[in-house]
């Protein structure tokens, strides 16, 4: 029996009981619910052995079907009729085997969902009475279970509809949506659990919120370089998040800590139980901000037993579309500029740069610059075959405008193809006359030779006629090499190759009033002749700034048509306040059949492109209203409540964000008078955290240049590593990490490795500062050499304490 196997006598340890009112609760109810995890975990164990056995069962038939494929399957290809026979029964075999295969699977995953009930098979339990009927007990679990007759549930999906009563109500009047309808009734208890190798360790009854008790004891905990599933601990505001189905865009503005990214993954997992007739993890994708996110988040699906969605940067996507073409710069790189080159000539006009082509106004400016192209000033490259033009630019744009001019551009460009493609067939019959390919046949090896019998031979062509056979063959090389050199130039064709992108965007800026035609009056940035100056500079090296990028394919999709990706149903942006109005329209579009959840806080906007961004509304502007929602949290959970005293002074608005009650020391602040004494302050902080045990310490430094200079320097006296952009996971430790890498991650302590003025003074660096702060969940430390950052002097002094020499 499964309950000895892992040994439900030690359960008799210690516990807790809370009631509501904050007395211990009786040793009988706990014996009772004791005894009731003992029953459920027994089933469990019963329906792991069952379950088994039919696996292993269905794995015997797999490996037999595989192994007798063919002895069931009648092969004969003698006539037509055979032959289709034969095809039906070889089909038939093959879907008899992938069902097989899909059973196994699927018993496979539910094992795996069993264990992890086996370990905890419940966190919360639900005493509710629905109008006029008795009072049933709801245990709420990761996954369904049914008991022996499979009539009733012995715990509910944490998804199920009747379990959202337990994230939205205290004891008392309460209501829920069914398939149905709305059911009203009453809670008359709501229990929490902590049941770890079957023993409840804890249980607590709860009022209003869900157990301040038991998120004391989670956000407590150490971090792990993995992000947990909060399904036990869920709060109101966020259920409503993760239950959405209304909108088609659903934004969350939400403060550093907030739960933002937690939701989302959990909506995820909820959007796969509710629609998991019709929805696959892979109709899903999260936009995410760095790799390092991405491994960072992967283990909270499998957690819940769900499969992970698709998980991307739009960086990812801009190399796939563009990355051959270019050099193309990526956002990092393009953040250390903005973060370390302010001394360097063109500074200034680069920024402006940045945020006027991230901006609505140059996308509109395309749009239009797009319909004068449908009219007139197109740029084609002329299609060249063995030095010689083929066609040249100046024909194809004749060929373009002379199509009927009511069509999209995109349709005109297809037709244009097909045309070309036509055009191509007729020179390769031609060329086939040409001397150089008498060259080239006599070059032929064997096989060639080979090959061209075998064809005309199948085509009954051969006559036995030596000299009409000669010619035959000989027309069918010629064909055959003509073929071999055209086929990429037919490949160029169809990718529309003939069209000079380049060109077209380049000659947005290759005179400054150029643009003028297509833009409003005064929209453009005072520094635009330098931005025109620099966009060509590069674009001659072949570069594409990470600015350039979204607007060169914006145009490059404006004229060829959308690649548009219809299977996707639901997209997650996290960190959304990163996006320009650019990016959103283009995710919009590349995505047209899919719900959208974006979820930012514009307290972290920390790209430059991102800080013309008036909120998110460029991205609820391209809903219809009505389409979208909106949801704010402003409950931190991450930091303990003195962490975030003193991050919200740090921001305007920062008396909103709300801590979650959970203590610990104030942050403190350091000062250094000289580089080696900020690096000896630093060194001996580490020590200090890592005696007190901290799994998880960031030494978050403003760049990946001063990161590497931190590195060289403490590297030598305590073992740590350096985080990178190209970094795709990270283990306990120490670890030094440039500011924007830390974004959406959290670590047990932070150290600001140097918060003085020159680093953290400009006003575009207070929410970089911000968002480096706000990583920690235990403990915050600042160290600064010489002049301390402003943006510290606005925070109310007795938020923080001050270490060694006092800089106010
Ligand atoms: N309801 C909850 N129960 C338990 N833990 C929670 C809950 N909500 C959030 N947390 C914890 O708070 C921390 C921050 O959550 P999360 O990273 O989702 O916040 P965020 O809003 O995305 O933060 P940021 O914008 O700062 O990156 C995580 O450790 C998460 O597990």
């Amino acid at each position: 029996m499964i309950s000895q196997e892992i040994g439900i006598v030690k359960c008799f340890a210690r516990y807790i009981f809370m009631t509501r009112s904050g007395d211990m609760g009786t040793n009988q109810e706990w014996q009772e619910e004791q005894q009731r995890v003992e029953r459920v975990v027994d089933q469990i164990g019963k329906q792991i052995d069952t379950l088994q056995q039919y696996a292993g069962e269905i794995k015997a038939e797999v490996v037999d079907i595989r192994k007798n494929f063919w002895d069931d399957v009648t092969v004969n290809f003698d006539d037509a009729h055979e032959a289709a026979e034969t095809y039906a029964s070889m089909k038939q075999q093959a879907e008899v085997l992938s069902e097989r295969e899909r059973s196994h699977r699927h018993a496979k995953e539910r094992l795996t969902t069993l264990g992890r009930l086996l370990q905890s098979p419940y966190f919360g339990r639900i005493d509710f009475a629905e109008a006029g009927e008795k009072t049933e007990r709801i245990y709420l679990g990761i996954a369904s279970l049914l008991d022996e007759d499979e009539e009733d549930f012995l715990i509910y999906d944490w998804r199920a509809p009747i379990s959202s009563l337990y994230y939205d109500y205290p004891p008392g009047p309460a209501q829920y949506e069914a398939p149905g309808g709305t059911i009203t009734g009453m809670m008359e208890l709501k229990r929490q659990y902590v049941i770890r190798n079957s023993c409840i360790r804890s249980m607590f009854d709860t009022g209003i919120t869900i157990g301040d008790e038991l998120l004391q004891e989670v956000l407590g905990k150490q971090a792990n370089t993995q992000m947990k599933s909060i399904v036990a601990t869920i709060q109101k505001e966020q259920n409503r998040i993760i239950r959405n189905e209304r909108s088609r865009l659903l934004i969350v503005q939400g403060a550093a800590g907030s739960g933002k990214t937690s939701a989302a993954l959990q909506r995820v997992a909820y959007l796969l139980y509710r629609y998991r007739e019709t929805l696959q993890a892979e109709q899903i994708v999260l936009f995410s901000p760095n790799p390092m996110f991405n491994s960072y988040v992967s283990t909270v699906l499998p957690e819940l037993g769900e499969k992970n969605m698709q998980q991307t940067t739009f960086q990812e996507y801009l190399e796939r579309r563009l990355g051959k073409s270019f050099h193309l710069e990526d956002t990092f790189a393009q953040m250390e500029y903005a973060l370390s080159a302010m001394d360097e000539l063109g500074y200034a006009a680069r920024i402006e740069g940045i945020r006027y082509k991230a901006g609505s106004g140059f996308m509109e400016a395309i749009e239009r610059y797009v319909s004068v192209l449908g009219k007139e000033g197109m740029i084609f490259k002329d299609i060249k075959f063995r030095g010689e033009v083929l066609f040249s630019a100046e024909y194809i744009k004749e060929q373009f405008y002379a199509l009927d001019s009511t069509l999209r551009i995109s349709n005109r460009i297809k037709l244009l193809a097909d045309k070309l493609l036509e055009e191509l067939k007729e020179r390769a019959r031609l060329e086939q006359m040409k001397p150089w390919v008498e060259d080239e046949i006599e070059l032929l090896d064997k096989e060639a030779y080979l090959e061209a019998y075998k064809n005309l031979k199948k085509k009954n062509r051969y006559t036995e006629n030596t000299f009409d056979d000669f010619e035959r063959e000989r027309k069918l090389l010629a064909k055959m090499v003509v073929q071999k050199y055209f086929k990429p130039l037919q490949k160029r064709v169809k990718q529309h190759r003939f069209l000079d992108m380049l060109a077209m965007y380049r000659q947005l800026f290759t005179n400054p009033q150029y643009i003028t035609r297509f833009t409003l009056h005064d929209e453009l940035p005072e520094r635009w002749t330098d931005i025109c100056i620099q966009t060509i500079e590069r674009l001659e090296r072949s570069e594409l700034a990470y600015e350039d990028a979204t607007p060169y394919l914006y145009l490059q999709e404006q004229l060829e048509g959308f690649q548009a990706n219809t299977l996707v149903r639901h997209v997650f942006i996290d960190e959304a306040q990163d996006y320009s109005p650019f990016q959103f329209a283009f995710i919009k579009r590349l995505f047209p059949r899919s719900k959208v959840t974006a979820l930012g806080d514009l307290n972290q906007s920390i790209y430059v492109h991102a800080s013309i961004n008036d909120g998110l509304s460029a991205l609820s502007s391209l809903y219809e209203e009505g389409e979208s929602e909106a949801f704010v949290l402003t409950r931190s959970y991450r930091s303990t409540r003195q962490i975030v005293e003193f991050t919200r002074g740090l921001i305007d608005g920062g008396e909103e964000i709300e801590p979650f009650n959970r203590d610990g020391d104030k942050p403190t602040v350091t000062q250094a008078s000289d580089m080696t004494e900020l690096i000896r302050s630093v060194a001996d902080r580490i020590r200090i955290l890592q005696a007190a045990g901290h799994q998880t310490i960031a030494v978050i430094c403003k760049t990946a240049k001063e990161s590497q200079d931190a590195y060289k320097a403490l590297s030598a006296s305590i073992p740590l590593r350096l985080i990178g952009k190209e970094t795709s996971s990270y283990e306990t430790g120490v670890l030094i990490i440039p500011s924007y890498l830390a974004k959406g991650v959290e670590f047990d302590a932070v150290i600001i490795y140097n918060a003085s003025k020159t680093q953290y003074g400009r006003e575009s660096e207070r929410k970089l500062f911000y968002t480096a702060c706000t990583r920690a969940m235990h403990e915050l430390h600042i160290h600064f050499v010489e002049e301390m950052s402003p943006f510290i002097y606005r925070v109310p002094s007795e938020t923080y304490s001050v270490v060694g020499k006092s800089s106010n």
